[in-house]
């Protein structure tokens, strides 16, 4: 099992009057596998989506990623944990104004130590990025700025890539030739994919569906 999220319950600092947002999730998925997280706006998607990506901790019950317990992890180790197996894409597309497309691309797997130039040359290649490589974000529309994001994501080679909204910021033409392109990589890199998302026709592409409603699994 890649991801295993057992009774998990999350409260923010300062919130406790409005109750946890998470409250007792369980969930989880295989590796290679694909998942749509849906729900209402606020039902706790997000933080979910972090707290199975390392980025923040939980108050109780366990997450365990690639057989590895996350509660009993210091900052540093959950970052390299994070490093190690997962990648992340968002609705803003998060890239670095001072770096060409080409060099986003690269950037957090030469942190990871996973520099792979044949590996970048292909995911340019399948995200017809082509003649794009020396161009700056700012030079490029809204789709081709996150098929950089999904070509740094998976320049990574993660078990596990969790995309929030991926194509929230993209009209709908753009949105879905982005969503299909970033699914067919993440299927022929085996990755497993934890997507969240407002639209039931993205999720319907997707292997397994859970839905989050007031912190559960509805
Ligand atoms: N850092 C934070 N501090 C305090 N409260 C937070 C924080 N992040 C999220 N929340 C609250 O937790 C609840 C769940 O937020 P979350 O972003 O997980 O929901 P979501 O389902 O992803 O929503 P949306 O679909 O609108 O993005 C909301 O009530 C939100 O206000």
């Amino acid at each position: 099992m890649l991801l295993d999220v057992r009774s998990v319950t999350k409260r923010y600092p300062g919130t406790d009057a409005a109750g946890p947002v998470l409250d007792g999730v369980t969930l989880s998925m295989d590796a290679g596998q694909t998942l749509a997280l849906t729900g209402e706006s606020g039902s706790g998607k997000s933080t979910l989506l972090h707290l199975a990506g390392a980025l923040d901790r939980f108050d109780s019950g366990e997450i365990h990623l690639d057989g590895v317990a996350l509660s009993p992890l210091n900052d540093t180790e959950r970052a390299a944990l994070r490093r190690e197996k997962v990648a992340l894409v968002f609705q803003q597309f998060n890239l670095i104004p001072s770096l060409t497309v080409q060099q986003n691309m690269a950037f957090h797997a030469r942190i990871a130590g996973r520099d792979d130039p044949d590996r970048l040359a292909e995911l340019i290649e399948r995200l017809g990025l082509d003649g794009f490589e020396t161009r700056y974000p700012e030079q490029l529309s809204g789709g081709q700025q996150q098929r950089v994001a999904i070509g740094r994501a998976l320049a990574l080679r993660p078990r596990l890539l969790l995309a929030d909204e991926p194509t929230g910021n993209l009209d709908e033409t753009t949105s879905a030739t982005v969503f299909d392109l970033m699914l067919d990589l993440v299927r022929d890199a085996g990755a497993a994919l934890f997507l969240v998302t407002h639209s039931q026709r993205l999720a319907d592409r997707l292997d397994r569906q859970l839905h989050l409603s007031n912190g559960r699994i509805a």
